[in-house]
């Protein structure tokens, strides 16, 4: 077996029991630095996140970082074809925890993505993307600090799985003959030249999903959680994911229906609505606060997740987390990707990625570690220190590298 992993002699595993995340002082984390612009976010994100700890902590506790592969450095590592070796899922499955930087998927042909199939193999299945304003980012919106909702998008299903047959092979014919003589398709209006894609969404996925996002919405004490669907149009795919979603509010929340329905609410006043996802983009930028916790499937919830992003300054401040709140196993990276254009440069933003990490910290039980980081962020960017991205429309602004805007971060940490 392959040992490219150095396992770090002082740290400890964390783990998951009764329910309840057990995180040592000296935690081993995985991480993946990323392709493109990965290594340089990375190299900036790491010092910050140990500054935080080591300040917040003074040496108490301590991450001891594993480094593991996936992407282009697997492959300068492990040899051809080792897009994700198996000891980088297991290192991930074993240690509950990871972190990662962006990594590359070709359009139209190469490999399947590999941030999908880390997010498939260990089953974490809610990709959570808070969007918040930070006080002075340059926006496009009059009003960014009317932004603030958490996404919460469903991670393993929808046609985003990846099963589908290209146009011309055996496969799609197949698939065609299966479609218009099993199943009687007439619409497939040039069924010779189609590719195919198959879309399932099912109870149970949309169950622990949505679960999540009300139970996220209960314990920050959130005002609604809205279900963003297509299901007019995708009645059992889409309209399944509403129907399945106000019925688990109903079952395990207590929700009941208000104005006659579907829209509902809990005994604590929390509302679950559900809106269109067509409509759901206008409104988020005509009447961004009707909306707090938003809950939607994974094609959705990644263009939400853009399109939020920019409206409080763009991806280069949006975090994320994989997460399955079962087993306790959590993925954390940015919403962006590897912005392959500034690769190598120190150029990059690297706040998606520390903001992942502050959101890690928090999930960890850390927050006087992440609340550093929070602050400090803040206070940078209020003196108008900040990347490229930032400088390019905020006035009076000094534009620093990716490893400067870290060094300020560290240095505002008091
Ligand atoms: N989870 C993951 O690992 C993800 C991977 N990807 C992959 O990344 C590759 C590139 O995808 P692409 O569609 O170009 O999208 P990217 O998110 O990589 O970049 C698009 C644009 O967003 C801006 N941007 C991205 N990251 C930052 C940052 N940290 N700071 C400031 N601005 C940023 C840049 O805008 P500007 O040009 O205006 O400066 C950039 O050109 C693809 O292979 C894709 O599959 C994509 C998304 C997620
Ligand atoms: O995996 C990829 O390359 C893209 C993923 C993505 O855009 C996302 O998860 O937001
Ligand atoms: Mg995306």
């Amino acid at each position: 077996m392959a040992t490219n992993i150095k396992v770090p002699v002082n740290g400890e595993k964390i783990s998951m029991q009764g329910g309840k995340l057990q995180v040592p002082n000296h935690p081993i984390i995985p991480f993946v630095e990323g392709d493109g612009t990965g290594p340089d976010i990375w190299r900036a994100s790491v010092r910050v996140l140990d500054a935080a700890v080591e300040k917040a902590y003074s040496g108490q506790r301590k991450i001891e970082w594993m480094e593991v592969y996936a992407g282009e450095k697997s492959l300068e590592v492990y040899g051809a074809n080792e897009w994700l070796p198996d000891e980088t899922l297991k290192a991930f499955d074993e240690y509950l925890f990871g972190i990662k930087g962006p990594l590359t998927t070709p359009v139209g042909t190469g490999i399947r993505s590999i941030n999908v199939a880390l997010r498939q193999e260990l089953d974490l299945y809610a990709c959570v993307r808070p969007v918040q304003y930070f006080d002075g980012v340059p926006s496009p919106v009059k009003r960014p600090q009317d932004v603030n909702m958490v996404i919460f998008r469903e991670n393993t299903e929808d046609i985003y799985a990846g099963i589908e047959w290209k146009a011309g092979t055996d496969e799609a014919e197949k698939v065609r003959g299966f479609l218009t003589r099993e199943m009687g398709v007439k619409k497939i209006r040039f069924p010779d030249s189609s590719s195919f894609g198959v879309k399932p969404v099912s109870k149970e996925g949309t169950e622990r999903l949505v679960r999540a996002a009300i139970q996220y919405a209960v314990d920050t004490g959130r005002k609604s959680v809205a279900l963003v669907h297509k299901g007019n149009i995708m009645k059992f795919t889409e309209g399944g994911f509403r129907d399945w979603g106000y019925e688990l509010a109903k079952r395990e929340f207590g929700a009941v229906e208000i104005d006659g329905g579907p829209w509902c609410k809990l005994p604590n006043g929390i509302v679950i609505k559900d809106v269109i996802a067509d409509n759901f983009l206008q409104q988020i930028l005509l009447r961004p606060t009707e909306y707090d916790v938003i809950a939607t499937l994974n094609l959705n919830g990644d263009y939400i997740s853009d399109a939020l992003a920019a409206q409080v300054g763009g991806i280069g401040i949006a975090p994320g987390a994989n997460i399955n709140y079962v087993t306790g196993h959590a993925i954390f990276e940015a919403t962006h990707g590897t912005a392959p254009k500034y690769a190598n440069k120190d150029v990059i933003n690297p706040s998606s990625v520390i903001l992942s990490g502050e959101m890690m910290l928090r999930y960890m039980g850390w927050t006087e570690a992440a609340d550093l980081i929070l602050k400090a962020l803040d206070k940078t960017i209020q003196q108008k220190t900040v990347t490229y991205d930032f400088a390019r429309s905020m006035e009076g602004a000094t534009e620093v590298k990716t490893s400067e805007f870290g060094d300020r971060i560290i240095a505002n940490m008091d």
